[in-house]
């Protein structure tokens, strides 16, 4: 047993899997799949009741986007920004409360940081109203969905997948955690004129984590030094975090921080899979304006 509660109840979660069936792993609410132990049915439900703040911090991904990486930047960003260096555990994602965690986040002073992997027209509807700042990470769809393959065979509590080419249709088809790739990407291409939506991409913050950071801390109002961008930047690495995972995350932290890298899909697509890729980016988000951010052609050709 840990000191964390945090990590204690992933373990029971990961417990409770081991005496799962695989089709139990996942189910479906409002049409879309969602992980049983970690957003169940009555998480969603207790969503309608989650009351958003103009001041709050929302991160938006869709999963295996870069997630844990921006979580780590944000909370450094408020850390310096705030003078308030207390060290918070919780995961900010939404989904995974319950009813008994909202009530703690209903309680916690301002500014909240708060996360989420939903499709935007499932975030709860106040989020909109109070016009949240919202920053959304995405990252090229070849390495999404290699680091979900990875991640799905290395986290207890997902299905574990049959093969590569299985999981390869299934993320093609939408047929995985959190839905379609694709119906995220389209939704906040249609949401990038929004004053309060921040789209940034992964491999844009990996060639240049400082611009990233200054541009983050900007859009969420805080106004860094020199200094504390730089500071940021160095502890935020893939290395510097992967070093800290254990503190940070656990024992699940080994199989979030894999390989952090840009370009990855080569040692994992056939020809064929990663033509179908192309015909399929090209389908849903050639001549959008997420397409042009994501430039596809440098990192995904
Ligand atoms: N600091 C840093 N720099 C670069 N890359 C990083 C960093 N931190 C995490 N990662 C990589 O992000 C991938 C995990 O994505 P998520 O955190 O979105 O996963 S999750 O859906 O929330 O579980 C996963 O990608 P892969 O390594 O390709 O699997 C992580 O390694």
């Amino acid at each position: 047993m840990s000191d964390n509660p945090l990590f204690n109840r992933m373990q029971a979660r990961i417990q409770m899997a081991k005496e799962m069936s695989e089709e139990q792993k996942l189910y479906r609410y409002n049409g879309v799949l969602y992980p049983t132990l970690m957003c169940p049915e009555e998480n969603m439900r207790a969503l309608d009741n989650l009351k958003a703040r103009e001041d709050d911090l929302m991160l938006v991904a869709y999963p295996k986007c870069g997630f844990n990486w921006m979580v780590g930047v944000i909370k450094k960003i408020m850390a310096e920004g705030t003078g308030d260096k207390t060290e918070r555990k919780t995961p900010p994602l939404i989904e995974f409360f319950g009813p008994e965690v909202l009530k703690a986040v209903e309680e916690s002073p301002s500014p909240r940081f708060l996360g989420t992997h939903l499709f935007p027209d499932n975030i709860p509807p106040s989020f909109y109203e109070k016009k949240t700042k919202m920053m959304v990470i995405f990252r090229n769809p070849k390495d999404t969905l290699v680091s979900y393959y990875h991640f799905c065979n290395n986290n207890p509590v997902l299905p574990t997948v049959e093969s590569w080419d299985s999981f390869f249709s299934q993320f093609m088809k939408g047929e995985v955690s959190w839905g379609s790739y694709f119906d995220h990407a389209l939704a906040w291409d249609k949401k990038m004129d929004d004053p309060n939506v921040m789209i940034v991409t992964y491999e844009d913050l990996k060639q240049d984590l400082k611009a990233g950071v200054h541009q983050i801390s900007n859009f969420f109002g805080f106004n860094l030094t020199e200094a504390q961008v730089q500071q940021i930047a160095e502890k935020s690495t893939f290395s510097s975090m992967k070093e800290n995972s254990g503190q940070s995350h656990g024992n699940i932290g080994n199989v979030i921080f894999r390989k952090g890298e840009v370009g990855d899909w080569k040692n994992h697509f056939t020809p064929e899979q990663s033509r179908e890729m192309d015909e399929a980016f090209n389908k849903h988000l050639a001549g959008t304006r997420l397409g042009a951010k994501m430039d596809y052609q440098k990192y995904c050709q």
